[in-house]
């Protein structure tokens, strides 16, 4: 009985006849057993626009965030606008202006699940279908956009 989650396989390299693991789905390979995902994860990637009331009004694009909350959602409307016309795309747009360090990774938070997130943001994504934008979302960190990715 097969305990590797679907479309993986076990194969042994020609080379070194190590062991590793092939998906025939994606074409992925890698040499670490994959695990299956637990099924209440969720995968997402999000935009973050810090303002003065901030916990931690501080990001690596600015050290002293000085917008006010009025003006992070102006911002944040503006990019969910530009996203959603197709001019651009959430990824994209992390990477350069999120206030958040998971903008070297284009926003990408990877899985988590319950109790991980702040209860907002775990909130709406969980209400998120895969692929659906979220509207903006308001934590103690600022506002959000979040897209569900898996
Ligand atoms: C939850 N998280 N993951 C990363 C991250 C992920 C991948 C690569 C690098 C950093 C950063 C963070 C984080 O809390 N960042 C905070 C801002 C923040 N607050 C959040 C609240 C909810 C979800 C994401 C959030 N990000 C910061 O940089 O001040």
């Amino acid at each position: 009985m097969s305990d590797l989650p679907p479309g993986w396989e076990e194969k042994k390299s020609k080379s070194t006849g190590k062991t590793y693991y092939f998906n025939r789905g994606t074409n992925e390979s890698q040499w670490e057993k994959p695990v299956e995902r637990a099924s209440n994860q969720v995968r997402a990637s999000h935009l973050l626009v810090k303002h003065t009331e901030s916990r931690r009004p501080s990001s690596w694009k600015q050290e002293r965030i000085t917008r006010s909350k009025d003006e992070a959602l102006e911002i944040i409307k503006d990019y969910r606008k530009r996203i959603t016309s197709g001019e651009t795309t959430l990824k994209e747009l992390a990477s350069t202006e999120s206030d958040c360090s998971s903008a070297r990774k284009e926003g990408d938070l990877g899985f988590f699940g319950p109790g991980q997130m702040q209860k907002p943001f775990e909130e709406a994504t969980f209400a998120l279908e895969i692929n659906e934008l979220s509207e903006p979302v308001f934590t103690d960190s600022g506002i959000h956009l979040i897209l569900r990715t898996g």
